[in-house]
């Protein structure tokens, strides 16, 4: 996973329960416009698309997981060598949502980490009518998680890149923040 001056490669892991939209948002993601109505459910599926984030080239690696239930183990795979996570549920299913921060401890117990860069992203948007989980519940999770947030929805092709750019965002965070500001000494203070 060597980074060159130009590109910078970035391996991230869709996680979330099944049916929740997280093959539909991919594909939407990586080849738009791109949605299917009829469910197929994803055993693993890799895209690749290389993007441009405040400046900065990377080439995305993206692995499409299939569908985990509560009990699922965790794929090691998924852990390792992995630098952010898109956890999707859908804002109709409170299930789902309650998966994500099950999911989310799987991944720091396995990586062994306390924190890794992630987005919670509530799908299926377009299905206000359904919905059961608010938004505000959804941002107070992933405040919980130390997390982006977003809601989307793959059908309408809504907040789709901006998912990846709020992941994007939390990987730089991470991996190649900003010089810091050169702090004040105590002596500074009051010279001009
Ligand atoms: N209304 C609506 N339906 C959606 C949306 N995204 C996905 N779906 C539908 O939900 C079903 C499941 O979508 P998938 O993208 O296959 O879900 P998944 O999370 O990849 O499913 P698994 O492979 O089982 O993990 C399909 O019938 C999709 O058409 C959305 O944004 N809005």
């Amino acid at each position: 996973m060597s980074d060159s001056a130009a590109t910078m490669k970035r391996k991230v892991v869709i996680m979330g329960s099944p049916s929740v939209g997280k093959t539909s948002l991919t594909q939407q993601y990586v080849a738009p416009p791109t949605y299917n109505a009829s469910y197929y459910p994803t055993i693993e599926d890799t895209s690749h698309k290389t993007v441009t984030y405040n400046g900065v080239q990377y080439e995305c690696e993206i692995i499409d997981s299939a569908g985990l239930e509560e009990y699922s183990l965790f794929p090691g795979k998924y852990g390792i060598g992995v630098h952010g996570y898109i956890l999707v549920y859908s804002i109709t299913s409170r299930q789902s949502f309650e998966m994500i921060p099950i999911v989310h401890d799987k991944i720091l117990d396995y990586a062994g980490l306390e924190k890794v860069p992630c987005v919670v992203v509530g799908q299926k948007l377009d299905l206000q009518s359904e919905r059961a989980v608010t938004t505000a519940e959804g941002e107070a999770l992933a405040k919980k998680l130390n997390a982006g947030f977003i809601e989307s929805s793959a059908k309408d092709n809504k907040n789709v890149s901006k998912a990846f750019d709020v992941l994007l965002a939390e990987m730089q965070k991470e991996y190649n923040p900003a010089p810091e500001k050169k702090k004040s000494s105590w002596w500074s203070w009051g010279a001009k």
